[in-house]
């Protein structure tokens, strides 16, 4: 049995609608008019021990709810949940102790008391022992340079300092699984990297099992080698970021600097009918976007070289950040990647690096 087991789940929640009008609001209060909204439609998954993944999807595409779901905070409207054979939402103290959660927009230290009160508190609510405690506690405070923090209130905390704080406070009861919640939201380059640094050592040294949810491409790239992506409910990838950069980048940029505007635009004419090729022009800045898999960039150059003289030639390969973009606006569609499954979930394990 995998250490996460996710089978089928749903979410649907009920919500009541705001009705219109000058007594909109009390009627709406006297006899509500619930909604459906379905924030999780039908995912299945397992994670085992020691993996680090990655979770995706477009805002509103229900990963916060499925991290409800596992820590128990939520129950499923459907299917079932097992974390370390454990029904979360039936056993949501002992789930506890096997899992941390970070969330990043969220705090779980008392905001007006000193954070070492808060660590105080989660130390009797887990009954952390107190050399445990000790330990944890140094270690972590020495890795994350937190030690000096410890004594202030969180509210005076920058942003960037009391996620260092919150994570420390998630495993100080030794977790096995760790779920962060969009864990650098919000934060500078140096407080991300510090973060990743650290998640990464967690991962690799204690073996914490991570879930992380995020909108940071490079989050992703330094830290999880699977990737699970959803969308509408669904789950529509699970493999490696490798294989989908491999796989599904297809767009190239050419970017060719010429001397002047009437050389460029000369240059540009060669290709103004070619299909599959966009042409944009810029003063003498010439830039052609194609399919790689398509259109042959052997061939593009040397029609350039061939009929003008550039000053300048740069290829770019479409960016991390604008590939799952086009994959939150597009899907992963079967005309595009003509080896998945259509109506499936894509599932391509064997891109997964381990
Ligand atoms: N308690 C709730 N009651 C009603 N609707 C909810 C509730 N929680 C979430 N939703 C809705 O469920 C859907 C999924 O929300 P969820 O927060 O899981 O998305 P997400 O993928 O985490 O998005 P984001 O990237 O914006 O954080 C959204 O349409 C949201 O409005």
């Amino acid at each position: 049995m995998s250490l996460i087991e996710v089978n089928h789940i749903q979410k649907v929640f009920q919500t009541s609608i705001r009705r219109e009008g000058r007594f909109g609001m009390l009627k709406s209060l006297i006899r509500p008019q619930m909604k459906t909204l379905t924030a999780v439609e039908d995912i299945s998954f397992s994670i085992e021990q020691g993996e680090s993944v990655a979770y995706l999807g477009p805002n509103g595409a229900g990963k916060s709810t499925t991290i409800k779901m596992l820590t128990g905070i939520l129950e499923p409207s459907g299917g079932t949940i097992r974390i370390g054979g454990l029904i979360p939402h039936k056993n949501r103290k002992r789930n506890s102790y096997q899992v941390g959660v970070v969330f990043g927009q969220r705090s779980q230290l008392l905001f007006d008391l000193p954070v070492k009160d808060s660590y105080e508190l989660l130390r009797y609510m887990y009954s952390i022992p107190h050399s445990v405690y000790r330990r944890n506690l140094d270690e972590f405070a020495d890795v994350l340079e937190v030690g000096h923090l410890l004594s202030r209130p969180v509210r005076t905390l920058s942003l960037g300092q009391r996620m260092r704080c919150e994570i420390l406070a998630a495993l100080l009861h030794e977790p096995e699984i760790l779920f962060l919640d969009e864990p650098t939201i919000g934060l500078d380059v140096v407080a991300k990297e510090r973060i990743r640094a650290f998640i990464e050592k967690i991962n690799r040294e204690k073996g914490v099992t991570l879930l992380l949810t995020t909108h940071d491409m490079n989050d992703i790239e330094r830290l999880c080698h699977r990737t699970m992506i959803i969308d509408k409910g669904h789950l529509i990838y699970d493999g490696s970021l490798q294989y989908i950069k491999e796989h599904f980048a297809t767009e190239r940029q050419i970017r060719a600097v010429f001397p002047d505007a009437v050389a460029a635009q000369l240059a540009a004419g060669v290709y103004m009918d070619m299909a599959g090729v966009s042409v944009r022009l810029e003063e003498q800045v010439l830039r052609l976007t194609y399919d790689q898999h398509v259109t042959d960039t052997a061939e593009l150059l040397r029609l350039l070289l061939q009929r003008a003289n550039p000053r300048d030639l740069t290829m770019q390969d479409e960016s991390v950040d604008a590939l799952i973009s086009r994959i939150y606006r597009e899907g992963i569609t079967e005309s595009k990647h003509p080896h998945r499954h259509i109506g499936e979930p894509l599932r391509v394990t064997g891109g997964v690096a381990q």
